[in-house]
C-alpha cells in the first residue's frame, strides 16, 4: 500500500513525506525527483525546454509507475491530481492525503529564504503580490481536485506521529 501526499506547492508534501516515511518504516519517493532523473534534467528545465503539456504527460506516466512500489510515501507535484485521471487513479491504488494550507501561509513559506522557490517554475521571478495572486487562483482551480482525497490535514495536524495514528485508525490492517 502506497500513500500519496497531495497539495499546493509549499504545502509540505516533500517535508512531511520524508518524516512520515521514517515514522511508518516506509520508503520515500518524490515524484518530481523521479521525473527529473528519468528526463535527465531538473523540473524547471523540463518546463522550459519541453513545455508544460510534455511535463504533465510524463508526470502522469511516472505516477502510474509507482504501482511497482510497495510501502512508499509518495510526494506528488502540486499539479499531479489536476490532470488526466491521476486523482481517481491515486484513490484507487493507494491512500491519499491532502495537506490543506492557506494562501497566506503558502506565501509566507514560499518567500522564506529557506525555500527554493526559484526551482518552482510556476512561481519563478514573481513579486510577492504576483505570487499571492497566482496561488489564490491555483487554490480555486485545484482544491476541487485535492478535496477528493481520503484524508485532509491542516498545518497544525501534520505531526508525523499524528498522521500515522490517523492512518492506523482508519486502516488497521495496512500498517
Ligand atoms: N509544516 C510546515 N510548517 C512550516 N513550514 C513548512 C512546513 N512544511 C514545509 N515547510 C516549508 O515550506 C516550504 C515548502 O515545503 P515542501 O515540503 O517543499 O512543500 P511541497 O513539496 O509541498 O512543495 C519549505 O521551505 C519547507 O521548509
Ligand atoms: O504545482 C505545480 O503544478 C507544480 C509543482 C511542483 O511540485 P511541488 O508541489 O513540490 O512544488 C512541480 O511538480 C512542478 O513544478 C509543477
Ligand atoms: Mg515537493
Amino acid at each position: 500500500m502506497n500513500i500519496y501526499l497531495i497539495g499546493m506547492p509549499g504545502s509540505g508534501k516533500t517535508t512531511l513525506g520524508k518524516r512520515l516515511a521514517k515514522t511508518l518504516g516506509f520508503s520515500f519517493t518524490d515524484l518530481d525527483i523521479v521525473l527529473a532523473e528519468q528526463e535527465k534534467m531538473p523540473v524547471t528545465e523540463i518546463f522550459a525546454q519541453k513545455g508544460e503539456s510534455y511535463f504533465r504527460q510524463a508526470e502522469s506516466e511516472c505516477l502510474k509507475g509507482t504501482l511497482q512500489l510497495q510501502k512508499s510515501v509518495i510526494a506528488t507535484g502540486g499539479g499531479t491530481p489536476c490532470f488526466f485521471d491521476n486523482m481517481a487513479w491515486m484513490n484507487e491504488h493507494g491512500i491519499t492525503i491532502f495537506l490543506d494550507v492557506s494562501t497566506d501561509e503558502l506565501v509566507k513559506r514560499l518567500t522564506s529564504s529557506e525555500d527554493a522557490t526559484q526551482k518552482r517554475p510556476l512561481f519563478a521571478n514573481k513579486s510577492v503580490e504576483e505570487l499571492r495572486d497566482s496561488i489564490d487562483t491555483m487554490q480555486v482551480n485545484r482544491v476541487p481536485h485535492y478535496e477528493k482525497s481520503q484524508f485532509r490535514f491542516f498545518p497544525h495536524e501534520t505531526k508525523p506521529s499524528f498522521v500515522a495514528s490517523q492512518l492506523k485508525e482508519r486502516f488497521p490492517d495496512s500498517f
